[in-house]
């Protein structure tokens, strides 16, 4: 397949995996050498999946966040579109904790501090993601957890407080009030696939599992779990308060940010402002000034529409090459004398 759109911007490598209806390909930013991945959809195969591409790409252009996969650049052709993203080579969470059939509470409160970060910050931002999972976060070459799959996301209009209706999202980590297709806030949705998720990470398998779709909904519904011996007193008061089959008597993000257990070992509750400023960095602007020639207070105009062009994509690359301590540099094109 030629991918013409990507030519001389990005150099395309192997596909990495699959997102159900996209291809996700690594490949290397031309003017920085980052390595970035790459999901493309097509239009045509996408059906009724496109309000979903469509409803990611908005989420993800207004999160910025740490713990959040980073959008860089979005290209939509007639039949295409590619979605240029932060690369995760260590894969995703479930693997990891399958690979290491459970973790132990200090590993999975490293991980669990990060998702609360996460939810903390899109939740803030008036957006329910609805799909939480360990097939959604993927960790970076520094262990970080990035959450991914914004499809499903909600950022209802009348802020969080709007009751959502559509049922998504995957069985055994849905809310009793979302199976039973009553109105739910989004966001107390998440908190309870959260306390799937922890319940996860500890155990190494599901609270509320069953091959038969109705019985699993009755298992979720019943908010009856058994909990195994290895789990301390405090994981298991943390996971009774996410998983509690009434909605308003669950946890909020906001309290959970200061939960006993999540602040043992640490001396500070989760930080979960998100550490990119949208002020421009001054050495990223001055690079790109240099090479396309123009001055620091027209490049700093054009990387501020925020466009999600390639202009977007370098600032940003070359701000994670900053953040790793790499050069500040963009890598010069020898434009062929034709
Ligand atoms: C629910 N699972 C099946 C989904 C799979 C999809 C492929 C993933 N993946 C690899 O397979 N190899 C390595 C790899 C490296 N960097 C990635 C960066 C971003 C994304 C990404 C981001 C968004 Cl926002 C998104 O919507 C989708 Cl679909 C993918 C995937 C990456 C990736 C792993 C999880």
């Amino acid at each position: 397949m030629s991918y013409s759109e990507l030519k001389g911007l990005y150099h395309l490598r192997e596909t990495i995996g699959s997102g159900g209806f996209a291809k996700v390909k690594l490949a290397y930013h031309s003017l920085t050498g980052e390595k970035v991945a790459i999901k493309i959809m097509d239009k045509r195969s996408l059906g009724e999946d496109l309000p979903r591409v469509k409803t990611e790409i908005a989420a993800m252009k207004e999160l910025c966040h740490q713990h959040i996969c980073k959008l860089y650049q979005v290209i939509e052709t007639t039949d295409r579109f590619y979605m240029i993203l932060e690369y995760c080579p260590e894969g995703e969470l479930f693997d990891y904790i399958v690979a290491k059939d459970r973790l132990g509470e200090d590993e999975a409160r490293i991980f669990f501090r990060q998702i609360v970060a996460a939810v903390g910050y899109i939740h803030n931002q008036g957006y329910a993601h609805r799909d939480l999972k360990p097939e959604n976060l993927l960790l970076d070459e520094d262990q970080n957890l990035k959450l991914i799959d914004f499809g499903l996301c909600a950022n209802p209009q009348g802020g969080m407080e709007k009751h959502l209706f559509t049922c998504c999202g995957s069985p055994a980590y849905a809310a009793p009030e979302l199976i039973s297709g009553k109105e739910y806030l989004g966001a107390e949705a998440d908190i309870w696939s959260m306390g799937i998720l922890l319940y996860a990470l500890l155990c190494g398998y599901l609270p509320f599992d069953d091959e038969n779709i109705p019985q699993l909904y009755k298992k979720i519904q019943s908010g009856k779990y058994d909990t195994p011996s290895w789990l301390s007193l405090e994981s298991k008061e943390l996971i009774a308060s996410m998983l509690q089959v009434d909605p308003k008597r669950r946890i909020t993000v906001g309290h959970l940010m200061s939960h006993p257990w999540l602040l043992s070992g640490y001396d500070i509750s989760v930080e979960w402002h998100s550490k990119y400023s949208w002020k421009v960095d001054e050495d990223c602007i001055t690079e790109l000034a240099v090479h396309y020639g123009k001055s620091r207070s027209e490049m700093e105009a054009e990387v501020t529409l925020w466009n999600f062009d390639y202009l977007t994509a370098t600032y940003f690359l070359l701000l994670e090459k900053k953040q790793k301590g790499r050069p500040v540099r963009l890598i010069q094109q020898t434009v062929k004398q034709t």
